[in-house]
């Protein structure tokens, strides 16, 4: 099979890495068990894994038959009975697959049209042998006109599209006689089944920077891809099925990707739970840190979460001031008031926090810098959240947060929306958000949660999980306060920062799923003991 060509990033190269766990490749991440499954793949390692396979034997062509056919199968699951189906075949290999489909679709009797764009003696490789093979198959192959290919007259029988125009092969945005295709295609309204990836989407980052197909179902191999998950491209999918073509895990393993999908599978541990012997100080403290009176919600939302993930205990520490808003409304939290910098010192050396949460209601002002430096400099091994107001107090003044960051021995974690990404981050913030939370980890020395409906997860050394539970009801006031509080609850439970992330981005997620329609951030709370039990029941 040719795949050198147009592999998406060149033979033996990830981005951001070597292939096999070179400099900073996946390190520190175990593919040997059920985390081999949550890989998402860039297309450069796509590729790679797909040349492994065929030197240890299995021709290009059979892999390409495999793929074939789980789109032929897919193809005739979807259409509805007596549904025509019109394959559009582009010039590298995703057409292969197409060509491929199309054979067993007329083998099996069904009515299927193939058109391809660009010459078809130009197709080289598997992708001609297996366009010869539709050809010996009697089929016929018909140049795309981008402008006709689809009839406007509604009596014409609408059939269900295959786009193999292009996959992991884009090598730029689509333009021309492609792009028109496109355009075509989503203004059909026809149901759409997209190989690999929908046709202008790119597979490492869900971007598209042209025109790009919206496809109603798509079929990928081996692994899903970052595109997949990540968002337009999530969207843009429709429903993804992944399809083994027999690309063996240790093929995958070999390559030590560097992103999962978040989700347990991927952790490699479950949540953290309490031994029967134990007790309030040894599943962990945690220390909030409250903001002004009048802005004492947000961090009693992240304090109770907090306990709630199962911190031993948790106390709110606050100016004397803002006692008098927070006492009414706590039960089992407790509160700190601090007279004086004494006090607040004090506070610091207390061993018995194994976790802070500042941030949430914070304010922006001197004092607050002063409280989330004098955190991230905090004893060795306490953990640290860093949300909201605790990161934009920094905007104009970055460097001195990043600096501090670190120095620390035990990476704090950080937990910005795209607002205060930007503000903190504002060069990374132009990259996809699987970059720019990885540029953001790396220049920070901590974890980056980027927040979203597809929340990136990034650690400093490169390794990602993007979270893809979450429902759009979380965009709720508060909703974060509870995520920066699961976080340093699992923290102060001895999770490590990145699994702690990933773990409390992820049970955010369920908790919200569960809470449902028309919830608001207190109604995440209740919901988190519901999510737990049911991932901890599997
Ligand atoms: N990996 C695996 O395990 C398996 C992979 N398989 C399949 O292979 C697919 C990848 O195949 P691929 O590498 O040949 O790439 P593909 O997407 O067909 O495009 C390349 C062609 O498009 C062209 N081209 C690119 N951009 C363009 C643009 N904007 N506008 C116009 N032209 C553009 C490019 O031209 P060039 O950039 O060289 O000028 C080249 O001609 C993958 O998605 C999956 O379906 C399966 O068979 C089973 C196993
Ligand atoms: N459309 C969405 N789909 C899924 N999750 C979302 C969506 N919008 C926001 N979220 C999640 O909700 C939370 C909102 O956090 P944030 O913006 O900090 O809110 P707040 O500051 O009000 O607490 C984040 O965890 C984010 O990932
Ligand atoms: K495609």
């Amino acid at each position: 099979m040719d795949r050198d060509k147009g592999s998406g990033g060149g033979a033996g190269k990830a981005a951001g890495g070597s292939f096999g766990g070179g400099s900073g490749g996946g390190a520190g991440w175990d593919w040997s068990g059920e985390q081999a499954a949550t890989a998402l793949l860039t297309p450069a390692e796509m590729a790679e894994a797909d040349r492994r396979t065929m030197a240890a034997g299995v021709s290009g062509h059979e892999l390409m038959r495999r793929a074939g056919a789980a789109v032929a199968r897919a193809a005739a699951v979807m259409r509805s009975a007596g549904q025509p189906v019109l394959v559009l075949c582009g010039p590298g290999n995703n057409g292969g697959d197409g060509y491929v489909a199309a054979t067993l679709l007329k083998h099996w009797g069904i009515p299927v049209t193939l058109l391809c764009l660009g010459q078809p003696d130009q197709v080289r490789g598997d992708a001609a042998e297996a366009a010869a093979g539709w050809r010996a198959a009697g089929g016929t192959i018909a140049l795309l006109d981008p402008v006709s290919f689809i009839a406007n007259d509604r009596n014409a029988p609408r059939p269900l599209v295959v786009d193999a125009l292009f996959g992991a092969g884009l090598s730029r945005p689509l333009d021309g006689a492609a792009a028109a295709a496109v355009d075509r295609i989503n203004a059909s309204a026809l149901p759409v089944l997209a190989v690999d990836v929908p046709s202008g989407l790119e597979g490492a980052t869900g971007r598209a920077a042209g025109p790009v197909v919206r496809a109603t179902r798509t079929v990928t191999f081996a692994r899903l891809k970052p595109g997949h998950v990540l968002l337009p491209g999530r969207d843009l999918c429709g429903e993804t099925l992944l399809c083994d073509i027999g690309i063996g895990n240790e093929t995958i393993s070999d390559l030590q990707p560097k992103a999962r999908l978040n989700g347990p599978a991927a952790w490699g541990r479950g949540l953290p739970q309490p031994a029967r012997d134990t007790h309030k100080y040894a599943r962990g403290a945690v220390l909030a840190v409250s903001g002004p009176y009048h802005a004492t919600g947000a961090i009693r939302l992240a304090a109770e979460a907090a306990l709630r993930a199962g911190a031993g205990l948790v106390s709110i520490a606050c100016a004397p001031a803002a006692t008098a808003a927070l006492v009414p409304h706590l039960t089992a939290v407790m509160v700190r008031p601090l007279r004086d910098g004494a006090a607040w010192a004090d506070l610091l050396a207390e061993p018995r926090f194994a976790a802070a949460v500042i941030g949430p209601g914070a304010g922006l002002g001197e004092g607050v810098r002063h409280q989330v430096l004098d955190l991230v400099a905090a004893p060795a091994g306490r953990g640290l959240v860093l949300d909201a107001d605790a990161l934009s107090a920094f905007a104009g003044d970055r460097e001195r947060l990043l600096g501090a960051l670190r120095q620390r021995s035990s990476p704090a974690i950080l937990t910005p929306h795209a607002g205060e990404f930007r503000r903190l981050f504002p060069q990374a913030a132009a990259l996809d958000r699987l970059a720019a939370a990885r540029a953001a980890a790396r220049e920070a020395g901590a974890v980056v949660v980027l927040k979203g409906s597809d929340t990136v997860i990034a650690a400093p050394d490169g390794r990602a999980f993007v979270n893809a539970n979450a429902p759009a009801a979380l965009a709720t006031a508060g909703s974060g306060d509870v995520l920066a509080g699961l976080a340093a609850g699992l923290l102060a439970q001895a999770v490590a920062p990145f699994e702690a992330a990933a773990m409390a981005v992820h049970v955010h997620g369920a908790a919200g799923a569960l809470a449902g329609a028309g919830m608001t951030a207190e109604d995440l709370l209740p919901a988190v003991p519901r999510a737990l039990a049911r991932l901890a029941a599997g």
